[in-house]
Parts: structure tokens; sequence; C-alpha cells
């Protein structure tokens, strides 16, 4: 696995979302508590944490599904140039208007379509735009054929770009399911985001599929310039790949840094350990870690 380059080093990148005093109540539980973090454009940042810590929560209030109940979420929108105020948008205003694109815990792919037509549908948006809600497109005018034929032309690039150009027309419900996995990641590309939200994107995955995607991770962070937020629990994406890793327990973040600062924290160790007074590690919590020693004194490089 290709480890990033240093990229704390230098100029910081510009910051693309800033997540200030998120706060979000069901009821009596605080699922998230107070949570501040700033995600940089052409960076990977990972939120990661024990199950029901809060991360899928956050991306919830990030991507509309949620009103928070407390909190400022802002966009920097680098090519439009403008400020998004997030908590205040509607859901589908989010990706419309924000470019903020996202994947889900459970792929939620348009299983009786074939791949392209996955990837033809994503880009709804920009061809009813250019239809003039429809006009154009029954017309069959210039400006709408302009806009379907580049609208293929993203979904055969990224259909290449996740290995999938020779099942472009197997229905999406037959792929296997790594197949699907990076078909939604090609989905989410198509609307061309500026911020890429993958809740779990590696779940599933065997060990070679998981390599796969930390490489193509890597280049859509590198060849492509925009943020990626992400979620998962399998360790050797996040450390193999994140810029910055907010750490989540309960709600609130209890470290943050880059993954060498985060895997050595004692408040992150205990998290994944618990309450537990044990000398060693768990082996699957080690592992999970990338720790190699016992908690005390631990180096986990
Ligand atoms: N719509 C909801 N209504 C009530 N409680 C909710 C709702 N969504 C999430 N919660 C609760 O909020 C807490 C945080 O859940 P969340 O799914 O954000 O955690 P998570 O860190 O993503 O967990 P996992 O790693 O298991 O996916 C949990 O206690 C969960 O039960």
């Amino acid at each position: 696995m290709t480890a990033p380059q240093s990229r704390t080093s230098g100029t910081p990148r510009p910051v693309l979302l800033n997540v200030e005093h998120l706060s979000m109540r069901f009821g009596g539980l605080i699922a998230v508590d107070d949570l501040s973090f700033a995600a940089r454009a052409g960076e990977i940042t990972s939120i990661i944490g024990p199950n029901g810590a809060g991360k899928t929560t956050v991306f919830n209030c990030l991507t509309g599904f949620y009103k928070p109940t407390v909190g400022r979420l802002t966009l920097e929108h680098p090519r439009k140039n403008k400020r998004f105020y997030l908590e205040r948008m509607e859901g589908f205003r989010v990706a419309q208007q924000a470019d903020i694109g996202r994947t889900f815990q459970n792929i939620r792919l348009f299983g009786r379509m074939s791949v392209l037509e996955n990837l033809i549908v994503a880009q709804h948006n920009v061809l009813m735009r250019a239809s003039v809600f429809s006009l154009a497109g029954l017309l069959g005018l210039p400006i709408y054929r302009k806009a379907e034929r580049a609208a293929r032309d993203r979904a055969r690039y990224w259909l290449d770009r996740v290995g999938l150009t020779e099942r472009a027309d197997w229905e999406a419900q037959n792929l296997p399911y790594g197949d699907q996995r990076r078909l939604e990641i090609a989905r989410a590309m198509c609307i061309q985001p500026v911020l890429l939200c993958l809740d779990e994107p590696a779940a599933g995955l065997n060990p070679k599929e998981s390599l796969d995607l930390n490489t193509l991770l890597l280049a859509i962070r590198d060849e492509h310039g925009i943020g990626l937020l992400l979620i998962e629990h399998d360790m050797s994406v996040v450390m193999g790949i994140s810029d910055h890793i907010v750490v989540l327990d309960h709600g609130r973040k209890i470290a943050e840094g880059d993954p060498r600062t985060v895997r050595e924290d004692p408040a992150v160790i205990k998290a994944y350990l618990g309450e537990a007074e044990e000398e060693e590690l768990p082996a699957e919590v080690a592992q999970d870690l990338g720790a190699t020693s016992s908690r005390k004194g631990a180096n986990h490089a």
C-alpha cells in the first residue's frame, strides 16, 4: 500500500468544510455532542470511533438528512467561489448546489438498471436542466444532445476508473459485492462533487479489494483535488490513506490528528478497549489500531 505523501508540511491546503459546534439530539440521546473539525480540499479526512459513536449522524447532518440541533456546517465551494451553510439547506440541494456526493453503509444502487444506466441516472439534475424540464429533450435539441453526450462520457470515464467497463451492461444487482461498492463510488463521482462522503466503503471487502479501494481513493484525491470524508472501521484503509483523522466516542471528539498521532493516543486506545483493565490489547483491537505492543508504553508506529 502506498502511504500518502506528507501533506501536512508547508502551507496548509484550503479548508473545504468547517464543522463548528455540531450537536444532534434524538429525544434524550445526544448522538453528536459539540463537535468541531475542518476537512481540507485535496485531503482524506476520516471519522472513526466505536459503534454508535455518532459517525453516520455527522454524515446525515452534512448531507441534509438531519437538521442539526445546534451547529454551523460551512462548505467553501472552490469551483463556485461561494459559501454554503449546509445546516440551512434542504437535503436535495446539498447534492445539487453544494456538490456534496455520498455513498451509504448499505449499498443503494438501482438493482434492475444496468451499471451504465446507474451512472447516467446519477446525472439526472444536469440532464433535466439541459432538457429545460423535458422540452429540449423531447425535441432532441442540440443543447440536450450535448449534455447527454457529456453525461455518457463522464459515466464511461468513471466506469473505466473503477474497472467496470466490461460489465457496463450488467444489471447492477448481479455485480459481485466489491463491484457494487465501486459502482457506488463511481456514481457519486459522476455528480462532480467537491466533497465526497463515503460511509464504510470497505465494509464486506476482502483484503485485496480493500487495497484496491485505497488506490482508487488516493487517485480521486490526487487527480481530482476534491476533499474526501470517510467513515470506516477497516483500519488498514483508515491508517493507510488518511491525511487527518477525527475520533469520536459517545458523540464527542476525543482525538484528532494524523494517523500516527491518533493511533498512539491513549484516549483512542481506551475508547476501542472500553473500560477493561487488561494489560494487553485484544488481538483484533491491536490489529485494528495498527498497534504492535501492549497498552502501557505502547509503541504503535
Ligand atoms: N434517527 C435516529 N433516531 C434515534 N436515534 C438515532 C437515530 N440515528 C442514530 N441514532 C442513535 O445515535 C447514536 C449514534 O448513531 P450513529 O449511527 O451515528 O453511530 P455510528 O458511529 O455511525 O455507528 P456504527 O459504526 O455502528 O455505524 C446511536 O446511539 C444511534 O442509535
